[in-house]
């Protein structure tokens, strides 16, 4: 399979620079300083599971012929995903799959508005990796995960085939047959964890040994699983109490995505996590307080320095 990994970063820069190792065709979309240091050095990451120097990396040249991939791996943040789209509509093969390792619940349906519903499968990465310098990703803690399906329910062939793809490189893989419910477990999880780290401007450790972080983390959770609720999403009575529970296994260091990007004065993907806690909510008639009460808090830097200025 020809795989195209959209997004070199934190995400995008693991599992392509794993699948890579691992022998596969994958060629890189990225920008700026990073790319250019992917282009001369090579891409670098550090990790517990074993560093890795990729060296050569192969970039996207613009010239690439239409219809050369069979698999892109949408890494971008959620803001860049119709850009994503619009980049790799002429680039996948006709019978090409889109899968979107991206946080929130609407990323598929972003991504399906462009390149319709049939070329795309949903997915969802388990991972803290970032970029810390050009060139360089670090990984956090052990995990490194891709769960992933087709839209509807099911297990399909064509998705079976991206698994053993996924199972020759060095991170879990797993083909879930209600991706749906699925998503909403990390978002309800991710939602929390963004929100109540962002707005207390502090790591995991930190938050939970507080009990007052932890209520906010809680009182967040809970919210977003009774959007999920009234959407018709089949979350349990158990789910808010597995998912603090999982939180504790975090290492103390860990930090959500977003307060990295807040941390370094980058736009945040709060109108698609905290933000769509609300923006859903009120769409299913479900009050949501306290997303609300965070969404009011880091909206004004959720444009980040550049958006800002
Ligand atoms: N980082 C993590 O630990 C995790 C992140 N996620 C999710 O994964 C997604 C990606 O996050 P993450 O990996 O952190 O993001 P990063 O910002 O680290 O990486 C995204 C990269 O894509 C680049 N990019 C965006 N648009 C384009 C484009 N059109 N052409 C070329 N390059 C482009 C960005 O460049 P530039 O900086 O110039 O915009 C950036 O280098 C998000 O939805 C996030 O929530 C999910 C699980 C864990
Ligand atoms: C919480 C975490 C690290 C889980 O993979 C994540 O998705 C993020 O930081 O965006």
């Amino acid at each position: 399979m020809r795989v195209l990994v959209v997004g070199a970063g934190g995400v995008g820069g693991y599992f392509g620079g794993r699948l890579a190792e691992a022998g596969h065709s994958v060629v890189f979309v990225a920008r700026g300083r990073h790319a250019d240091a992917m282009a001369t050095a090579g891409l670098k990451i550090r990790s517990n599971a074993g560093d890795l120097h990729l060296k050569p990396v192969v970039l996207l040249d613009r010239l690439d012929e239409p219809g050369r991939f069979d698999l892109a791996l949408i890494c971008v943040k959620l803001k860049d995903t119709t850009e994503a789209a619009e980049l790799v509509k002429p680039l996948l093969a006709p019978k090409g799959l889109c899968i979107s390792l991206q946080n929130g619940v609407e990323a598929e349906s972003m991504l399906a508005d462009v390149l319709g519903r049939e070329a795309v499968l949903a997915g969802i990465a388990y991972i803290s990796a970032h970029i810390v310098a050009p060139g360089v990703i670090e990984h956090v803690g052990q995990r490194a995960k891709l769960t992933f399906g087709e839209l509807e329910e099911g297990v399909s062939d064509r998705a079976r085939a991206v698994l053993s793809l996924f199972q020759t490189a060095k991170f879990d893989s797993e083909l879930s047959g209600e991706m749906e419910l699925q998503l909403w477990l990390k978002f309800i999880m991710l939602t929390a964890f963004s929100g109540a780290c962002c707005y207390r401007r502090e790591a995991i450790g930190v938050l939970r040994s507080d009990p007052e972080g932890k209520a906010l983390f809680q009182a967040l959770m809970e919210e977003a699983v009774a959007v999920g609720r009234a959407r018709g999403v089949k979350l349990t009575e158990e789910v808010v109490a597995q998912r603090l529970d999982n939180v504790e296994q975090l290492p103390p260091e860990m930090k959500p995505s977003m307060l990295v990007d807040l941390e370094r004065g980058n736009a945040l993907e709060l109108p698609w996590l905290s933000g769509a806690v609300v923006r859903l909510g009120q769409q299913a008639g479900v009050p949501t307080p306290v997303s609300s009460k965070v969404v009011d808090a880091l909206e004004p830097l959720a444009g980040g320095r550049l958006g800002a200025a």
